[in-house]
């Protein structure tokens, strides 16, 4: 060889990015081939709770906190030395059934989002549950009737806001999920018009067929909608190479969108759960448990959800879901609304002040109960305070009520699926706690496994997107990723003492119940 030579290139190693829109925060991480994130941004954005029971979100700032987040970890990036070329494809994940509309011509938004946990539909629902053919939808879509689908909210929008109904009277709304709105805006909004969602998210809707993945006609027709004037995005697989476009401005413009899971299901593919009979448990805002169930839809008895896990190849895969509609978010308002600690991180040891709850118990029913008790009726409820109550015994109270439930949820998916699981798969950022933890495996009696890596949710939509680009190509390439420094709590308690406390805390469930009848 001569002098002259050139020598060959390196190989430049690849990068997949993932937005993870969350219902309190924005972020962007970018993983390398090994699942490892390598830099990160993350941005808290505004809560609006204009009345009881309302929350809403600004689509606008949600957009622009996704930018800010890509520039801030592509930033990072590069101060380590790479190249934003070097990444590859970007998967979106999100806050599911989060009800946002915007004007076909314009693309702004007519209305603040609607968030998941919004309650103020509460008698439209009532409403609509006393309809003929109610009792047959849960068997077309996985969801029985409650606030939480984005269906209720729409119909409160067309119902309520003025500019709402008239884009809808002219053919003019559009309706979307989080996931389509920040697809169409991060294409460059009406211009493009890329106008798409996944199953994951279609599926949370009440529009879509569970078994078809389509939009079903009976089902717009239960709730009167006229589809000459409704707008919705085209359901598209989780993972693909064109359908979801590009980004169009900032510093990844032009890198193609190739990914898109609802959160909870991004996180079921982050922690590998691609085999049937594989869960896992993760606990954020709310928190949310999923039994991958295999290529059919199991329709619960139980009060549990049926959903679309994933749909990668257009094989669609299933789980069965637990909802807590209150879990990381309780902590918060332990902080916001009560001072009792000045962050999440401390809710740990204001609650080790007390070597137990001192008898009270908190049913956290900020939006009535989801899973699998399904009480709209139900509001936040404190029991068992005496003079004795300190700070600490409500803070270990909080941390329960989502264990509670998730044991509750463990139940039914036991009934459901006839299975038992051996142990439990966390993640999310309350699984910080390692209090609550210990908590979660005495009170469900199976060992609680938290991986090293808590990114679960913002690696899966990562996978979905380098699927699509060949960055992966297979599930066993992921065997190995995340897979060290598990940490596992193993129960505490004995079967008796386990069940003694389960029983109180359904006796406060069922106490708490009719508080908001009307
Ligand atoms: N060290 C901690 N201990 C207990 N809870 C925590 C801790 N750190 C964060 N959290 C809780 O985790 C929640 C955020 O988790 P995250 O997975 O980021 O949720 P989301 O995706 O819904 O924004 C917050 O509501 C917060 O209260
Ligand atoms: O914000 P999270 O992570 O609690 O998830 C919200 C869910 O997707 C709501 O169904």
């Amino acid at each position: 060889m001569g002098d002259n030579t050139p020598a060959p290139l390196a190989q430049e190693e690849s990068f997949v990015g993932s937005i993870d829109q969350g219902t309190t925060s924005t972020r962007f991480l970018i993983f390398n081939k090994d699942g490892e994130p390598v830099a990160s941004h993350q941005i808290e954005f505004k809560q609006f709770y204009p009345q009881p029971g309302w929350h809403e979100h600004d689509p606008t700032e949600i957009i622009e906190s996704v930018n800010q987040c890509i520039e801030g970890a592509v930033k990072a990036f590069e101060q380590q030395g790479h190249s934003a070329r070097s990444i590859k494809a970007v998967g979106i994940t999100n806050q599911r059934e989060t009800t946002v509309v915007w004007d076909k011509q314009t693309g702004e938004p007519l209305y603040n989002a609607i968030v998941w946990t919004d309650t103020r539909h509460q008698n439209l629902v009532r409403k609509l549950k006393a309809r003929l053919g109610a009792e047959q939808l849960q068997a077309l879509c996985g969801l029985p009737l409650s606030t939480y689908p984005s269906v209720g909210k729409l119909l409160w929008m067309i119902e309520n806001v003025k500019e709402v109904s008239a884009a809808y009277e002219a053919g003019n709304l559009c309706f979307g999920t989080v996931d389509a709105w920040l697809v169409y805006k991060l294409n460059g909004g009406p211009k493009k018009n890329i106008f798409v969602s996944d199953p994951s998210n279609a599926s949370r809707t009440m529009f879509m067929n569970i078994h078809t993945l389509k939009y079903d006609e009976s089902l717009l027709d239960f709730f009167r909608f006229d589809m000459n004037k409704l707008n919705l995005p085209e359901i598209v697989r989780s993972s693909h190479p064109t359908a979801y476009g590009k980004l169009t401005t900032g510093i990844l413009s032009g890198v193609s969108i190739a990914g898109c899971l609802g959160d909870q299901s991004a996180a079921l593919v982050g922690q590998k759960g691609f085999s049937p009979g594989r869960a896992k448990n993760t606990y954020g805002t709310g928190c949310f448990l999923l039994y991958n169930v295999g290529d059919k839809p199991v329709i619960s008895t139980n009060g549990l959800l049926t959903t679309v896990a994933y749909d990668f190849d257009g094989k669609p895969q299933y789980a069965l879901e637990g909802s807590i509609a209150v879990a990381g978010s309780s902590i918060k308002f332990l902080q916001n609304n009560f001072g009792f600690i000045e962050g999440s991180s401390q809710i740990s040891t204001l609650a080790a002040t007390v070597p137990d709850n001192g008898g009270v118990t908190f049913v956290t029913a900020f939006s009535g109960l989801f899973a699998p008790y399904w009480m709209d009726d139900a509001r936040g409820t404190i029991f068992g305070i005496t003079a004795y109550t300190q700070k600490g015994h409500v803070a270990r109270a909080t941390l329960e009520a989502t264990c509670f439930q998730t044991k509750a949820i463990l139940d039914s998916m036991q009934k459901d699926s006839g299975h038992a699981l051996a142990e439990l798969a966390v993640d999310g950022g309350m699984t910080n706690s390692d209090l609550c933890m210990q908590t979660q495996a005495d009170l469900i009696g199976i060992p609680v496994e938290r991986p090293r890596m808590l990114e679960t949710t913002a690696l899966g939509a990562a996978i979905a997107a380098g699927f699509a680009v060949g960055v992966w190509e297979t599930f066993d390439e992921l065997k190995n990723v995340n897979t060290t420094g598990v940490t596992t709590f193993t129960p505490k308690i004995d079967a008796d003492e386990r069940n003694k406390k389960f029983a109180r805390w359904e006796k406060a469930v069922k106490m708490c119940k009719g508080w908001a009848e009307d």
